[in-house]
């Protein structure tokens, strides 16, 4: 069933553009230029007393174009208060820059991506991964990591621009350098997800596209539910309805823990006092995880990330942008708590998390519905992914001007009351029973391997280097 994608959004530009064309060589292209010194729906009678207008053509061609325009600001700018409306414009925009997607050769990509290389030296079965959020930051490590075992692995992604999208364009090229084929398409778009488990019997999915960032939330609070709310549930549809059914994994956050002050937070500590909507979305995903699993017997794992770095990372994550902001001479603020208390991060290193999620993989049940009908009951596990030692940010901001060699512009700010909390701590020792997972990267080696990655691919006229 091959499918051309064309987006309400091109279709209305064309509708547009083609008016604007008809416009052309009738009315003047200035618009200052043109004296309406009679009304254009002024009445004029031929011969044959046929009713014609005296400008017949731009009559029709400035209707049209009315109607156009008009019914692109009611779907872009009705909703309800005026501040959504904005989010839900830009949030529109991302979720229907779906790509061209089906068709044969499409499918041929797929399957060849997804398909399973097998593993000589380990005798370990490979599995077949789709990874959504694969041109994010953990999404393009994780998937080059199982790529490079011999595993079948297909990437989704919908490139918004939520950071720079060359960013993310770059971690493509890797993958597909790679052989991982990275489909362009967005999670809420459930004929996709339907589409690609109808070519590829994945046998996991390793759901990691969300929209982060914790203080953005009250900027653009829409995007949060889009991706985090209702896309998860399109993917855990598309997940429940397959056959066979995949285990999932999937990236829950340390944030969830919000205002919990008992040190360092384990995962049965209270996580119903969030302190960002992010926080709220991502623990709002952990219930409907349960939903998921309880009706359908999906097999799930949330991963709660704690503040993870490094090489190819995201540019609105604090250690990325003061990074830049040192470099360029930029004051940089460093966040405070009531009474000069310092704020703290379980700051934890990419290879850690990566080698945490392909362990959450390996060790994951099988699902155990079938049509939609669960058959019996089914794994459902939750797990910290940090480092265990938090560390001042006033520490990071040293570390990064060593390795700078330049000396920041700080600013002490207290800290924003915009969703942050003053410090998280994790305790692995769940995931290091369950997983072997063990974090081996303290913040100064992890710093200074993102630093030498970020010097390479920000040096002007280099090509953009290194592998994920
Ligand atoms: O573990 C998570 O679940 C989350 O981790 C990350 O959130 P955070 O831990 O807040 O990371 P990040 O923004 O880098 O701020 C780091 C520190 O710098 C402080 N900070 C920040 C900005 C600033 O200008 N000054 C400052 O001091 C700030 O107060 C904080 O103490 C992910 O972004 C998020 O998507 C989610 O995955």
């Amino acid at each position: 069933m091959p499918q051309l994608k064309t987006t309400a959004i091109s279709s209305l530009h064309l509708h547009g553009g083609g008016g604007g064309g008809g416009c052309d060589g009738v009315l003047p292209s200035t618009p200052g230029k043109f004296k309406m010194d009679k009304t254009p729906f002024h009445h004029h009678y031929n011969h044959n007393n046929r009713l014609l207008l005296r400008y017949p053509l731009p009559k029709f061609v400035v209707l049209s174009l009315f109607l156009v325009v008009g019914l692109f600001l009611f779907f872009h700018f009705s909703p309800v208060s005026p501040s959504y409306s904005s989010s839900a414009a830009r949030i529109d925009r991302r979720s229907l820059r779906t790509a061209s997607w089906g068709g044969a050769a499409w499918e041929k990509r797929v399957r060849s991506s997804a398909r399973i290389r097998q593993s000589s030296r380990s005798g370990r079965r490979g599995i077949s991964v789709l990874v959504t959020g694969a041109a994010g930051f953990v999404g393009s490590h994780v998937a080059g990591a199982l790529k490079r075992r011999g595993d079948g692995v297909l990437g989704l992604d919908n490139f918004n621009d939520y950071y720079e999208p060359s960013l993310k364009r770059a971690r493509q090229l890797q993958l597909e350098n790679a052989g991982v084929f990275v489909v362009e398409g967005d999670i809420n778009d459930g004929a996709l997800l339907r589409k690609l488990f109808d070519v590829v019997p994945f046998t996991h999915v390793m759901h990691l596209a969300a929209q982060a960032g914790v203080r953005y939330a009250m900027r653009n609070p829409s995007s949060y539910v889009h991706s985090n709310v209702a896309g998860l549930v399109s993917v855990l549809e598309a997940a429940k309805s397959a056959a066979p059914q995949p285990a999932v994994v999937w990236a829950s956050s340390s944030s969830v823990y919000g205002l919990n002050s008992k040190v360092p937070f384990s995962e049965s500590d209270r996580t119903d006092r969030p302190a960002s909507l992010y926080a709220a979305t991502k623990k709002a995903g952990e219930e409907i995880a349960h939903v998921y699993n309880h009706i359908y017997g999906l097999s799930i794992t949330g991963l709660r990330f704690f503040t993870v770095y490094g090489p190819w990372g995201r540019p609105d994550m604090a250690y990325f942008f003061f990074t830049k902001d040192i470099l360029r001479g930029k004051s940089i603020s460093i966040f405070e708590g009531p009474d000069h208390a310092t704020v703290a991060r379980d700051f934890t290193f990419i290879d850690d998390i990566v080698d945490g999620c392909i362990a959450a993989l390996d060790t994951a049940g099988k699902s155990t519905g079938t049509g939609g009908k669960k058959r019996g009951p089914a794994q459902l596990r939750v797990f910290n992914l940090g480092n265990t030692s938090p560390v001042p940010v006033s520490e990071l901001v040293r570390i990064l001007e060593k390795l700078l060699k330049k000396k920041a512009v700080k600013k002490i700010v207290k800290m924003p009351r915009n969703g942050d909390v003053p410090f998280t701590h994790a305790n692995v020792s769940l995931a290091q029973r369950e997983l072997g997972y063990r974090p081996a990267t303290d913040l100064q080696t992890g710093l200074k391997r993102f630093v030498k990655w970020y010097l390479e691919y920000y040096s002007p006229g280099v090509k953009k280097i290194g592998s994920i």
